[in-house]
C-alpha cells in the first residue's frame, strides 16, 4: 500500500493533488510521500521484530543510493535507521541529515585512502570490505593514526540472485566481494593485520529479488562460515545480510515476497549465530514511496501505436532504457478510457522509451502522468544528457509539501564548463 491515490478523480501524494505541485514547481518533478516511507520502515522493522540479533536488535542501515536527498534521509534519521555508504559524498550525506555515524556501514569495491580515512574519523560502524588488497589498505591507513578499523568481510557466496545481469551481485564472476573459497584464507590473513579489528561478515546478492530461495542459500553459506570462522579462532560478532527486497513494479506480474516472509526467513536462516545482524534496505523503504510527475508534451502518430511524447526523459529515469525497467504509469486525472501507446521522452536516443505498446490511461497533450515507484534509483541516477537541467524533488508530507531539490537551473549547468584560454 502506498499513499497515491485517486480523491475526486485526481491522483494525490497523501492529501497533495499532484497537479497543484505541477502548477507550482513544474515538471518532470520527483514527488515522495513520507507517510509510506515511514511506513515501508514500519513494516520492515516489525518483520524483524523476532530475529535473534543481541541486545541492540538489528541494525537497519538505509541503502544511501537508493536514494540520497537530504530530506529522505532525515525522515529516515527520524525513523532510527543507519545508513549503508559506498562513498565519501554518500558518507556526508548521510552525516548532514543527521545519521549517526555510529550507525553508518561503509560498502563498495573501490574505496579509496581518503575515504577510508574519512570513515575513521567520523567513527563509523563497520567497513565491508571487498577483497585482500583493501584490507591492506585500511589497515595501512588506520594504523597510520593509531586506530583499529571496524571490519567484516563481504563474502561472494557464488549464488544467483535470479534478478536482472546488471543489478546480480552475488555471482563469483561480480566483482563484489571475497569468493567464499577464499574466506577462511582472507580472514587469517586479515586477522595479523595491526590496523583491522575483524569481527563481521557481509553479504549481499543482488537487488529486486523476487524470490526468497537464493537470499536463504546465500545467508546459510554465511551461517555455515561464521562457524568455520570461529572454529579457526575469529571473533565474529556481526553479520550483515545486505538488502535486495524486491518490491511489485508491475501489476501484473506475482508481489515479492513481503517484509514478513523476508523476515521470518531470516530468523530461521540465522537462529543460534549469536551475532548483531545488520540490514541494507534500500528499494524497500523508498522504492513506492517516489513517482516521477510528467507532462505530455504531444502525442505523434505511429505506424500501429502512437508516441506520447513526455517531458521527463531516460536522463531523469534510467531504469527503463538500463534495464528494461517496468513503471506503471498512470494518468493524474484520468478520464475512463484507455489507449495503447509508446511512452517516450525527447532525447535523441531509441532507448529514450519509458514503455512500448503499453496499455494505459488515455492521455493527450498537456495532460499530467505519474511513472509509479520512482523513488528508488530514480532522481539519484539521473543526469543531464542533452543538456537537460536535473530534475526537482517534492517531499509531501500529509496534506504539507516542500521542494527538497530545487530545480537545477540550466545556467548552472552552462556555468560549470570552464574555458581554457585558446577558445
Ligand atoms: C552493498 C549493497 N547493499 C544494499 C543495497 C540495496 O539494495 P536494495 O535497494 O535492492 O535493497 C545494494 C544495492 O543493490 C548494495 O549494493
Ligand atoms: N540501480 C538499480 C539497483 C542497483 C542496486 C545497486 N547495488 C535499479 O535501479 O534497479
Amino acid at each position: 500500500m502506498d499513499h497515491f491515490n485517486l480523491k475526486d478523480g485526481v491522483l494525490h501524494a497523501e492529501d497533495v493533488a499532484l497537479p497543484a505541485i505541477a502548477e507550482a514547481v513544474g515538471t518532470p518533478v520527483y514527488v515522495y510521500s513520507t507517510a509510506t516511507i515511514e511506513r515501508h520502515v514500519a513494516v520492515f522493522k516489525a518483520a524483524l521484530a523476532a530475529v535473534e540479533s543481541g541486545p541492540e536488535g538489528p541494525l537497519i542501515a538505509f541503502a544511501v543510493k537508493a536514494n540520497p536527498n537530504r530530506a529522505v534521509l532525515a525522515t529516515l534519521a527520524r525513523a532510527g535507521l543507519g545508513a549503508d555508504v559506498v562513498s565519501g559524498g554518500e558518507l556526508l550525506r548521510a552525516r548532514a541529515a543527521g545519521i549517526p555515524a555510529d550507525k553508518i556501514v561503509f560498502s563498495g569495491v573501490g574505496k579509496t585512502e581518503a575515504e577510508m580515512r574519512l570513515g575513521l574519523e567520523q567513527g563509523i560502524f563497520q567497513f565491508n570490505i571487498e577483497s585482500e588488497p583493501e584490507a591492506e589498505m585500511l589497515s595501512e591507513v588506520a594504523a597510520a593514526t593509531g586506530r583499529r578499523a571496524p571490519v567484516a568481510f563481504r563474502i561472494n557466496p557464488n549464488v544467483i540472485a535470479g534478478t536482472h545481469a546488471k543489478i546480480s551481485t552475488g555471482g563469483s564472476e561480480d566483482k563484489f566481494g571475497v569468493a567464499y573459497d577464499r574466506a577462511i584464507a582472507a580472514y587469517a590473513r586479515a586477522a595479523e593485520l595491526p590496523g583491522l579489528d575483524v569481527r563481521g561478515v557481509a553479504v549481499h546478492i543482488g537487488s529486486q529479488l523476487t524470490d526468497l530461495g537464493p537470499s536463504r542459500a546465500a545467508f546459510e553459506k554465511i551461517g555455515a562460515l561464521i562457524a568455520e570462522l570461529r572454529a579457526a579462532g575469529h571473533r565474529i560478532v556481526t553479520a550483515d545480510l545486505g538488502g535486495g527486497l524486491g518490491v511489485p513494479y508491475d501489476p501484473a506480474k506475482p508481489v515479492p515476497p513481503l517484509p514478513d516472509a523476508y523476515g521470518a526467513m531470516v530468523r530461521e536462516v540465522t537462529a543460534g549465530w549469536n551475532t548483531r545482524l545488520v540490514f541494507e534496505p534500500g528499494r524497500v523503504i523508498v522504492g513506492n514511496a517516489g513517482v516521477l510527475l510528467s507532462r505530455v508534451i504531444r502525442v505523434k502518430p505511429g505506424v500501429t501505436d502512437p508516441f506520447v511524447i513526455v517531458d521527463a526523459a531516460m536522463n531523469d529515469l534510467m531504469r527503463p532504457s538500463l534495464y528494461d525497467a517496468w513503471h506503471d504509469i498512470r494518468a493524474v486525472t484520468p478520464n475512463g478510457a484507455a489507449m495503447t501507446a509508446n511512452i517516450v521522452g525527447p532525447i535523441c536516443e531509441s532507448g529514450d522509451s519509458f514503455a512500448k505498446k503499453r496499455a494505459m490511461d488515455a492521455v493527450g497533450p498537456g495532460d499530467l502522468v505519474t511513472f509509479m515507484t520512482a523513488g528508488a534509483y530514480g532522481a539519484t541516477m539521473a543526469n543531464t544528457y542533452n543538456s537537460r537541467a536535473l530534475t526537482p524533488e517534492v517531499l509531501v508530507n500529509g496534506d504539507q509539501w516542500a521542494v527538497v531539490r530545487e530545480r537545477q537551473p540550466i545556467e548552472a549547468l552552462i556555468a560549470a564548463d570552464k574555458l581554457p584560454p585558446w577558445v
